[in-house]
């Protein structure tokens, strides 16, 4: 990765780590000005510098882009390397002058260049990445559950699991390991990195909000740890009292029993009356636990955008439902390696992608297959909106159904 020029007078160098302080300092003004400052050594600590882009105008930094090395789910289970997209920003003295749009060629020239066959961000508005050949690939739950009014019904074994109190870093390592038992579980889900644990525990008192320090509870059951749940509390009073609100920051649980019993703490605190959570799963289970879902409130949002950056290698690299012949035809003007058509063949043990002069059965382009990659947006659904083309009878149904997953995506957290 050398130096070079874009067509707007700015350069595009790779950060050198004497320089982070004021890249980081330009990212942070990008997105409003403030951060901690354990969130810019946490960010120091996990940046990967050889990785990481700086745009130039002369010596001033106006433009920022960073990849972590991520391994991600797929469906079938695989893990397979992932580029992270993050820290992205743009001075704004610089903004719409195609820096980004430089960045993010470079950036994925890049990732093409190590062998990492998907890229995947959390973008700040969704309208950026679509153009760079992202597609929102997962969807993220949020909620505001009314617990003075709503209750659950608990599962059988639920009576059978302890929680109790701990440091959040002192059962760090049970933690993890509970996380990373899910991860081969669930498409979207990343496999923590050595250093990625710190980023839950991240906990500076300016960006609390007059909450309480992260809290954290553990399930065991026979003395081993089966969850946790991490949250904040926040006590208020209202006319009628106490009003106060459970702020989930994190729940990771393997069994039903051992989940249901994590919500029943945090719909139990005393002089606590809403549990707000987000980022949570979409088949989230209290959701069908829950006496009344209209009081919980639960709202929908996208999370992970997907970018497939080596096509052939992705759709070779996960599972299919069912089993599927098609010949994609597909457009990518911003990666035009990607061009072209190929044939899919696949099935629920395994898969391969080549290039082809067969007709195509559909046309899309790479957006949608990077929206439907995780198995958490239907091609059909992206048919009707316009967006896929059936060229051969039947091919949409075939490939739309062997294309889902009996588990919806989720990306735990945002990098
Ligand atoms: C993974 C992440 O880190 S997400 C974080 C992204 N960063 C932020 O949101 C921080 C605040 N915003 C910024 O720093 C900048 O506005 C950026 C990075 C979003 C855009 O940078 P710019 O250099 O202005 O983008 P650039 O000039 O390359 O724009 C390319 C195209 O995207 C469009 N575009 C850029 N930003 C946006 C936006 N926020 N919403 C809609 N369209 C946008 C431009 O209009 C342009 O369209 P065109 O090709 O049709 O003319």
């Amino acid at each position: 990765m050398g130096t070079e020029r874009t067509d707007r007078a700015t350069e595009l160098t790779v950060l050198r780590p004497e320089d982070f302080d004021r890249w980081w300092g330009g990212l942070v003004r990008a997105f409003g000005g403030v951060a901690a400052a354990e969130e810019r050594e946490l960010d120091r600590s996990l940046t990967e510098f050889d990785r990481s882009l700086a745009a130039l105008d002369g010596d001033e930094i106006v433009g920022t882009a960073g990849a972590f090395s991520f391994r991600m789910t797929v469906p079938g289970g695989a893990q397979v390397p992932a580029a992270g997209v993050t820290m992205v920003s743009v001075a704004a003295t610089h903004r719409r002058r195609g820096v980004l749009t430089s960045m993010m060629r470079r950036q994925l020239e890049d990732v093409r260049a190590l062998g990492e066959p998907l890229a995947v961000l959390f973008a700040s508005e969704p309208a950026i990445y679509g153009r760079f050949g992202y597609g929102a690939a997962a969807s993220q739950l949020t909620a505001e559950i009314d617990t003075s009014r709503v209750s659950l019904a608990l599962p059988a074994g639920a009576d059978d699991v302890r929680v109790r109190y701990a440091e959040p870093a002192d059962v760090l390592d049970a933690c993890e390991a509970v996380y990373a038992a899910l991860v081969p579980g669930r498409p979207g889900m990343l496999a923590r990195q050595p250093g990625w644990e710190r980023v839950g525990l991240l906990d500076p008192e300016s960006e609390r909000e007059g909450a309480s320090a992260l809290g954290c509870v553990v399930a065991e059951r026979d003395g081993e740890v089966t969850g946790y749940a991490r949250y904040r509390t926040k006590l208020g009073w209202g006319p009628d009292g106490h009003d106060g609100t459970v702020k989930l920051e994190d729940l990771a649980a393997l069994d039903p029993a051992t989940d249901a019993a994590l919500w029943r703490f945090l719909f139990g605190i005393d002089l606590m009356s809403t549990l707000s959570l987000h980022g949570r799963p979409v088949d989230d289970a209290w959701q069908y636990l829950v006496s009344d879902i209209r009081r919980c409130r639960p709202r929908l949002r996208d999370s992970g955008h997907v970018r497939l950056v080596d096509v052939a290698a992705a759709l070779a690299a996960r599972t299919y439902q069912t089993p599927v012949d098609v010949v994609l035809d597909v457009e990518d003007a911003f990666c035009p390696w990607n061009a072209g058509r190929l044939r899919l063949t696949g099935d629920p043990k395994g898969a391969s992608c080549e290039r082809t002069t067969d007709a195509a059965d559909l046309a899309l382009s790479v957006r949608e297959l990077g929206a439907s990659y995780l198995g958490g947006v239907s091609l059909l659904s992206l048919a009707r909106a316009g967006r896929v083309a059936e060229l051969r009878p039947g091919a949409l149904t075939e490939a739309s159904v062997a294309f889902g997953s009996p588990v919806p995506p989720w990306l735990p957290h945002g990098f």
